[in-house]
């Protein structure tokens, strides 16, 4: 890796910045966090962190959006999980929260004001614009340190993300290292074969990853599954009825029909589709059917049970699985055993890596989160890291180790 880590500072005594991504499923109507999976992945920075003066930044959702809220139920949540004080405030870098800081002492923890609240923050920027910002400025100000653990955020270009590590000594934080570190393994070292699983209903970024992984041979298999499966069985001339191509138009991904052609017609040994699917039948049921007898008037809700087998027995024998996006309707028990059962399969592999946030939440209500070698707490981050591309806040922790080197220790 080429930025620093919390190895190379020594942060006792020393105030330290910390950004993070507490962004999480909020019930609008209560404020209660209904999911904590990202405060527990960053508790070990903050702890990592226990000897310094220690400032925590984030956002929650954006603005407009129902669980875009203040943070005294975050900081709340951390409190409980770290067993140490938080302390809330109601501002971000303006007196009141300079007044705080300047109150704290060694192992104290400040949880500041929600990012967005501040208009700069909700601006995609470059580096210099983000660093020349008021927020980033008065964040800056306020502390010795930089550290970003908020893999989360990753891709976006704001202020706190490429903004802040131009204008201090800043290093990544140790989800920040991990995440990483695991979703750099998929390309370079990890066991083979490397087997891809993309479904879910975000076609467009799942093509990218298989674009990307096919081109430069980092997967050997990509399985295709959810909505992508429609789109990928559609491209191959399959009709998949009605209701199945309605929902692909409805989510704008018509287009993406060429694209997967595309794929196909320069992987096609490498990419599998099902040849069996489950659809929901004019009686409510599941129904079994081989892909070129789909009935027009059902929508296909799940993988076929003969290529649930199939596939499982590809995952099977795979050394690593990267997962990203569920097989089916989930959320209905009826259409559930294809992203079940190829979860299973895959947590058996010896590197296995998830992606995307439905995705990670099935996994842990299976009770499997412990036998995945990494569950990415990314979504937006993690596709974008798969599709090849440089992550603006990697990129802007890697200019500040440049700049900073010298003055880190
Ligand atoms: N064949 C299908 N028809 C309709 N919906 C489907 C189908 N297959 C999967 N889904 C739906 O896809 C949704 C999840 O897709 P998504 O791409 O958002 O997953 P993810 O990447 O794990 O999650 P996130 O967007 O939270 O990161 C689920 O709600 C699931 O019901
Ligand atoms: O949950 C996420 O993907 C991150 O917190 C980034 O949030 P955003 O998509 O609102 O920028």
């Amino acid at each position: 890796m080429r930025f620093g880590t919390l190895n190379d500072i020594e942060t006792n005594k020393k105030t330290v910045l910390l950004r993070v991504d507490f962004n999480s499923p909020i019930d609008p109507a209560s404020n209660i966090i209904l999911d904590d999976k990202r405060f527990r992945e960053h508790a070990p920075t903050v702890r990592n962190l226990s000897d310094s003066k220690l400032i925590i930044a984030t956002h929650q959702s954006r603005p407009l959006k129902k669980d875009f809220t203040t943070l005294k139920a975050h900081a709340e949540r951390l409190e409980r999980l770290i067993g140490r004080p938080v302390e809330y405030i109601d501002d971000i870098f303006g007196r009141c929260a300079r007044d705080a800081v300047k109150r704290m002492e060694c192992g104290d923890v400040l949880m500041l004001e929600n990012l967005r609240f501040n208009a700069e923050e909700n601006i995609k920027m470059s580096p210099e614009d983000g660093a020349s910002t008021h927020l980033a400025r008065g964040l800056s100000s306020m502390a010795d340190f930089y550290v970003n653990d908020a893999f989360g955020t990753a891709h976006r270009s704001q202020p706190t993300i490429v903004g802040i590590p131009l204008a201090m000594k800043s290093v990544a934080g140790t989800l920040m290292e991990k995440e990483v570190s695991c979703l750099s393994r998929v390309f370079s070292d990890s066991p083979k074969p490397v087997t891809f699983v993309l479904g879910g209903t975000k076609v467009d970024d799942s093509l990218s990853v298989a674009k990307n992984v096919l081109e430069c041979k980092t997967a050997d298999k990509i399985l295709i599954v959810g909505v992508v499966a429609n789109v990928f069985l559609t491209a191959k001339g399959i009709n998949i009825g009605d209701p199945s191509y309605d929902l692909i138009k409805k989510l704008g991904y018509s287009d993406e029909v060429s694209k997967a052609a595309e794929i196909l017609s320069k992987f096609k040994d490498r990419v599998v589709l099902p040849e069996y699917v489950a659809v929901r039948n004019s009686d409510g049921e599941r129904e079994e059917v081989s892909v070129d007898k789909i009935p027009k008037k059902s929508p296909v809700l799940d993988l076929g049970i003969d290529s649930v087998a199939s596939f499982c027995d590809i995952l099977q024998n795979s050394g690593t699985v990267v997962f990203n996006g569920p097989a089916g309707l989930f959320e209905e028990s009826m259409f559930s055993t294809g992203t079940f059962e190829l979860l299973k399969a895959s947590a058996e592999a010896d590197f296995s890596v998830v992606g995307g946030g439905h995705t990670a939440v099935v996994v842990e209500s299976l009770g499997i989160n412990e036998k995945f070698s990494h569950i990415s707490t990314g979504g937006g981050a993690c596709i974008e890291f798969l599709t090849g591309k440089m992550l603006p806040a990697i990129s802007a922790l890697e200019k500040s180790w440049e700049l900073y080197r010298e003055k880190c220790s």
